[in-house]
């Protein structure tokens, strides 16, 4: 799927957004390695801080099904400028994407803007910084 097929799968995730709250539909769609495309939208909770942004739900998606190599993903809401993901789906994205794996980031407007991860969390902690000497 191209980028602009993949912003489709973005938009058509948002449209089922459950945000009851805030009323700030986002949606995301990842590819993995094997092809398979993953969407997702924020879903929010009574309880505010339990909501999940759409970013983590459609790579959980992936890696609740095994599928684990992603290639690329794609955001969307209705933003001025291309929605920025929020710092705590850069780190879950980190945990699985490679230094240089693409994040399009978008908005209605049709504006895109294009990172890699390493610029989207530079420094990041991972795996390899936790001791090795556990049991
Ligand atoms: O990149 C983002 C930024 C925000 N949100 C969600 C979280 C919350 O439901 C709403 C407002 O922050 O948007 C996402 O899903 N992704
Ligand atoms: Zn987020």
């Amino acid at each position: 799927m191209n980028q602009s097929e993949l912003i489709q799968e973005a938009k058509r995730a948002r449209e089922v957004a459950y945000v009851p709250y805030s009323k700030f539909p986002v949606g995301a769609a990842v590819q993995t390695k094997s092809g398979n495309v993953y969407i997702g939208s924020n879903i929010e909770n009574a309880a505010y801080p339990v909501t999940c942004c759409a970013e983590r739900v459609a790579i959980f998606k992936a890696v609740s099904e095994g599928d684990t190599e992603f290639t690329n993903i794609a955001v969307v809401a209705d933003t001025d400028r291309p929605v920025p993901p929020c710092g705590s789906c850069r780190q879950v994205m980190s945990e699985f994407f490679k230094a240089d794996t693409p994040i399009y980031t978008t908005n209605l407007h049709g504006d895109v803007k294009e990172f890699r991860m390493n610029e989207l969390l530079p420094f990041s902690f991972a795996p390899s910084d936790l001791p090795k000497d556990r049991e």
